[in-house]
């Protein structure tokens, strides 16, 4: 993504530092549960971590843009009998990489359970018996599956990446203001596409409701008498449906394009 928005990126993974003299900005390649971290302290304006990480880390620091990738949610998982719902954990041991996530929700909930912190592969804590549940970030739960395990309960929370910043850091800082422009260019050209099509001028109305666009969509005269041309953004995700629709309305040379990058 940050390539995507003009912005020099390192070229391999061991590189940790990099400086991009043309946008002004200094990068810094941190583990992902570190970057709140970093961020809290001041030393860093902005940092792009999953929201997960943010919230177990404690840091003073908040989340000011979703990114819509890490996509995944964060739950409890045991195996199949052992409980029914977090209420049924008092007394029992609960395995996890996100400690602070995990005493703050059994405290919220007036649950007693122990916390047992692990690195990773938490998933096999139960086979092995250093704990009775485990709570960790889920995507597809393949990982449980593989493991026997099943979920309890409902997600603590839902997470992704997100900007953080120091929580209260001024708003109006003109590079951060920069970089989330930028960043929120490239999450509009990825979830819109450019669609233009010629209709006749009674059905306007009609094909405009389906292309609302973002403003207002353009619409331009034909050489043909009672022909416009009409363009607009419109989600990717429902363009094939809205080229169905014009056509039943009557448009034709309907066209859609990829958006390289944006500016709203
Ligand atoms: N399978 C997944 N699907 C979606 N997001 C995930 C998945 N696994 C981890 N994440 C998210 O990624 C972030 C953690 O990053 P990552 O897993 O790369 O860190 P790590 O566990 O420290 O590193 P590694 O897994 O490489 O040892 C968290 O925000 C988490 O929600
Ligand atoms: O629901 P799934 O699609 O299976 O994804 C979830 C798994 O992905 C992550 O593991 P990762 O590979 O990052 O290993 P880790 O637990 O050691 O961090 C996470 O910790 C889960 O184990
Ligand atoms: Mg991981």
């Amino acid at each position: 993504m940050l390539h995507e928005a003009g912005y020099k990126q390192r070229k391999e993974s061991k590189e940790l530092v990099l400086v991009d003299p043309d946008n002004e900005v200094e990068f810094f390649y941190l583990r992902p549960r570190d970057i709140a971290i970093y961020v809290s302290s001041g030393k860093l304006d902005i940092g792009i971590t999953g929201r997960d990480l943010l919230l177990d880390s404690g840091a003073n620091a908040e989340e000011i843009l979703e990114l819509g990738f890490a996509r995944s949610t964060f739950r409890y998982a045991t195996r199949p009998g052992t409980a029914s719902g977090p209420a049924d954990f008092h007394g029992m041991t609960i395995a996890t990489s996100y400690e602070g996530i995990v005493a703050k929700h059994l405290a919220d909930q007036g649950i007693d359970a122990s916390v047992v912190h692990l690195d990773g592969a938490v998933e096999t804590a139960i086979q092995l018996g250093v704990a009775q549940v485990i709570a960790d970030v889920v995507e597809t739960g393949t990982s449980l599956r593989n493991a026997g395990l099943e979920v309890v309960g409902e997600p603590i929370l839902t997470s992704e990446a997100v900007v953080v910043r120091r929580t209260g850091a001024p708003a109006d800082d003109p590079g951060v203001q920069r970089f989330l422009r930028r960043l929120q260019g490239v999450l509009v050209a990825r979830s819109y596409v450019m669609m233009d099509y010629d209709c006749r001028a009674e059905h306007l109305e009609q094909a405009v409701a389906l292309t609302p666009g973002l403003e207002s969509p353009t619409v331009s005269p034909l050489h043909n008498e009672g022909w416009v041309a009409v363009r607009a953004m419109v989600p990717s995700k429902d363009a094939q449906r809205v080229m169905d629709d014009l056509y039943a309305l009557g448009a034709r040379a309907i066209l859609t394009t990829e958006i390289h990058a944006c500016r709203l």
